[in-house]
């Protein structure tokens, strides 16, 4: 099993780079006595949105988790092209409701990566925070508690953690579930936005509409991938039928 960065280097991209942010061959994961994906073979292609649809267990959250590097695949070869550590932003349902946490030290979690829990953030870290939930319109809640806000203005805040990272690849575990139709269209706009300037998504849904709006869909079954390419080639009636009538 290998799991390769590779350094990035603006000037001379590979062909091959320009194509895909992560690539994986044969990839197989999942959890102590308990394997969930089978050698999956597929590519995330850059600058674009890709959706992860399939049914509940399918495995799209264990697959995300990889792309992450928080869950080590068990077999197989994973390949990213960016140097950059994923972002990764996790179900809303997983962020505690009772964490006594404001909208800004959410959002400042998000520099952990790069500067430590314990350590002073820096002037430029306070101004990519201050950035991030600008760009997410979260700024206005800074000193909210992330406990108190509604479904929509949470995930945006979460998003904003995941922005504040400064990654070029941004994974979402089903950003949009549970939210009304204005607060789901607000966040599909700000994900294409994000990918218009150069960010890499990609999103675990069950939401077809936003899955529809992608670049790119690979669909789960079981841990396998059922289907993977443009989304309506790959989210026909008779393909979800299948899926759903099997899970
Ligand atoms: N931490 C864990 N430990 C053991 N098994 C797990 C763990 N997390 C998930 N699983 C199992 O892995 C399988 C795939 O789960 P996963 O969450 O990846 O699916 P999913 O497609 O994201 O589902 P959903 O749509 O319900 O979020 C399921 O059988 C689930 O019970």
């Amino acid at each position: 099993m290998k799991i390769m960065f590779k350094k990035y280097c603006p000037s001379s991209p590979a062909p091959e780079d320009t194509a895909f942010r992560v690539r994986f061959t044969e990839l197989s994961a999942g959890y102590a006595g308990h394997p969930v994906l089978h050698q999956l073979s597929a590519h995330i292609p850059a600058l674009a949105a890709t959706a992860l649809v399939g049914p509940n267990g399918s495995g799209k959250s264990t697959l995300l988790g990889v792309l992450a590097g928080v869950i080590r695949p068990t077999a197989g070869e994973l390949h990213h092209t960016g140097s950059r550590q994923p972002a990764f932003v996790p179900q809303r349902g997983a962020v505690g409701d009772a964490l006594p946490l404001t909208v800004r030290q959410t959002v400042e979690m998000g520099r952990w990566g790069e500067r430590g829990p314990w350590r002073r953030l820096t002037r430029r870290d306070r101004a990519t925070v201050d950035a991030a939930m600008e760009r997410m319109g979260v700024a206005g809640l800074a000193a909210r508690q992330l406990g108190g806000l509604s479904g929509g203005q949470r995930q945006r805040a979460l998003i904003a953690q995941g922005l504040a990272q400064e990654s070029d690849l941004l994974l979402l575990d089903e950003p949009t579930t549970g939210l009304d139709p204005e607060a789901r269209e607000r966040i599909a706009a700000l994900l294409a936005d994000l990918v218009a300037d150069g960010v890499t998504v990609v999103h675990a849904t069950h939401d077809l509409d936003a899955a529809r709006a992608a670049d790119a869909c690979l669909l789960l079954r079981e841990g396998r991938l059922a289907a993977q390419g443009h989304p309506g080639e790959v989210l026909t009636p008779a393909a979800l039928t299948r899926l759903w009538r099997l899970a």
